[in-house]
């Protein structure tokens, strides 16, 4: 069983330029966020063995889940909570025989992706992009609020709403029925990253209600 997490950050090291993931990642789980994965498209391997470490060393002293977007034996290696698998990555069934009961994540544009996900025994579900992103180059075009609507009455997995979501239009998101959000370039990019998962926070604790 994961537990359960309400503000997701993922790396995205292009997004700070002269600050340390370390540092940008710390102050985030400060600000409140409850979960970390670790996306690095670009680093060789003996970076990412780096990164990963350090990431699980920092999301440990804090007491929470370390995730591992694409690289299942890394996941392994740097005893991470779990891995983030994408439409196109090991399938859900091979991924649970090589990490037993670790959290296994899928990205999710339909719901019929949402629900076999959920039957295929996955801990919880990406659904996105609800906007458009600059963060992911191959993604696929946006699903709109409409999919956060459905996914909020049919899966019976958790789901995290993901992609181009800001403090500006997390409100909508909220009222369509997301209880998760993950963000990239709104959190990390910003000049008080802490501040910003507040913010993003207080909106989930006002039903997107707020003024
Ligand atoms: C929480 C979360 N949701 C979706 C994604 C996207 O994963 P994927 O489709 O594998 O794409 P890449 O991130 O690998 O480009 C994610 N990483 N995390
Ligand atoms: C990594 C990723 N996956 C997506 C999906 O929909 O599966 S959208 C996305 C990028 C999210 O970054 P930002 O918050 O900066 O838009
Ligand atoms: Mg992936």
């Amino acid at each position: 069983m994961m537990p359960d997490f309400r503000l997701y950050a993922i790396t995205g090291e292009n997004f700070h330029p002269g600050r340390s993931l370390l540092e940008v990642m710390e102050e985030a789980i400060q600000g409140g966020a409850d979960i970390i994965q670790l996306r690095d498209k670009t680093s060789h391997k003996d970076e990412l063995l780096q990164k990963a470490k350090a990431l699980r060393a920092l999301t440990r002293k804090y007491g929470i889940p370390f995730i591992v977007n694409d690289h299942v034996e890394l996941a392994l290696e740097t005893d991470a909570d779990g891995i983030h698998l994408g439409q196109g990555d090991m399938p859900i069934l091979q991924a649970r025989q090589r990490v037993g009961n670790k959290i296994i994540g899928i990205s999710t544009h339909a719901v019929e992706e949402a629900l076999l996900a959920g039957q295929q025994g996955a801990d919880y579900i990406g659904a996105g992009p609800v906007y458009a992103t600059q963060t992911k180059a191959d993604v696929v075009a946006p699903v709109g609020l409409s999919y956060i609507r459905e996914v909020a009455e049919k899966s019976r997995v958790p789901f995290v709403a993901i992609g181009g979501i800001k403090l500006s239009n997390v409100d909508e998101v909220i009222r369509a029925g997301a209880t998760r959000i993950c963000a990239v370039s709104e959190i990390v990019g910003s000049e008080n990253v802490a501040g910003t998962c507040r913010a993003f926070l207080a909106k989930l604790d006002q039903g997107g209600q707020g003024v």
